[in-house]
């Protein structure tokens, strides 16, 4: 991979294991001595490190070369573990950790790192497979993002202070890293306020493919305005 230039993209959790004391709360950051190691290897192989949750792997990432990302996705930056303990529909891997670690998506997000960017892990689990009452059967893994996302990301990084960022959060960074950096003629979303707009529970589709999005019942603060994307 490292000689054909191509990106390795990485879930970066170890299995759960009584014997290592591993579990969803500590298997992203058991996971970071394998990815030092990996970049150890292959100095030169693009990696990412997909849905980063903690401090401890922002400052892992930052902390290796030009050749290693990290994306962040619009839930972590809402979500911490009191969201999904208890609350299925936001429960999903790697789990949303401790408001710290939360603290720290923030702040590197604000400050622009161009080796973070947006990765949405939108995972549209029917309705039926999120909200299972079956006390033998467990929930699916994944928060639902994509009809709502870049205006939920707008919506998030103005609560925290880093609106101002969003073009290199969502697009440039990634784009530059993917070795495809933001030109001129590229088409263009344009963002804008909508007051009082409340993400519909209703959701999509009926049956085994309804699908219900994150932020379901709650105000979001901006909307794609259709009529100007070019
Ligand atoms: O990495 C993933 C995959 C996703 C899915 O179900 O596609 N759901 C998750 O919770 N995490």
């Amino acid at each position: 991979m490292e000689e054909e230039g191509m990106v390795l993209n990485l879930h970066g959790e170890v299995p759960s294991s009584a014997a290592t004391n591993t579990c969803v709360l500590n298997a992203e950051p058991a996971f970071l001595p394998h990815l030092r190691k990996l970049h150890a290897q292959f100095p030169r192989l693009r990696i990412v490190l997909e849905h980063a949750t903690t401090r401890a792997a922002v400052e892992c990432v930052k902390s290796l070369g030009d050749t290693v990302a990290c994306t962040i996705t619009a839930h972590h930056l809402a979500l911490t573990v009191d969201d999904w303990a208890g609350q299925a529909w936001h429960f999903c891997k790697p789990v949303a950790k401790y408001p710290d670690d939360r603290a720290a998506l923030w702040e590197v997000v604000k400050e622009g790192h161009p080796r973070f960017f947006l990765g949405s892990d939108s995972a549209p689990h029917p309705a039926e497979t999120k909200a299972t009452a079956a006390p033998t059967q467990p929930c699916a893994a994944g928060v639902y993002t994509s009809p709502i996302l870049l205006p939920l990301v707008a919506h998030l990084l103005e609560s925290f202070g880093a609106l101002g960022k969003i073009e290199g959060f969502v697009s440039a960074h990634g784009r530059a890293f993917y070795g495809r950096p933001v030109v001129a003629s590229d088409k263009r979303v344009v963002l804008r306020r909508a007051s009082k707009k409340v993400v519909g529970i209703e959701g999509y589709g009926t049956g085994a493919t309804h699908v219900v999005p994150f932020w379901a019942g709650k105000e979001i603060g901006w909307e794609i305005a259709e009529d100007e994307v070019s």
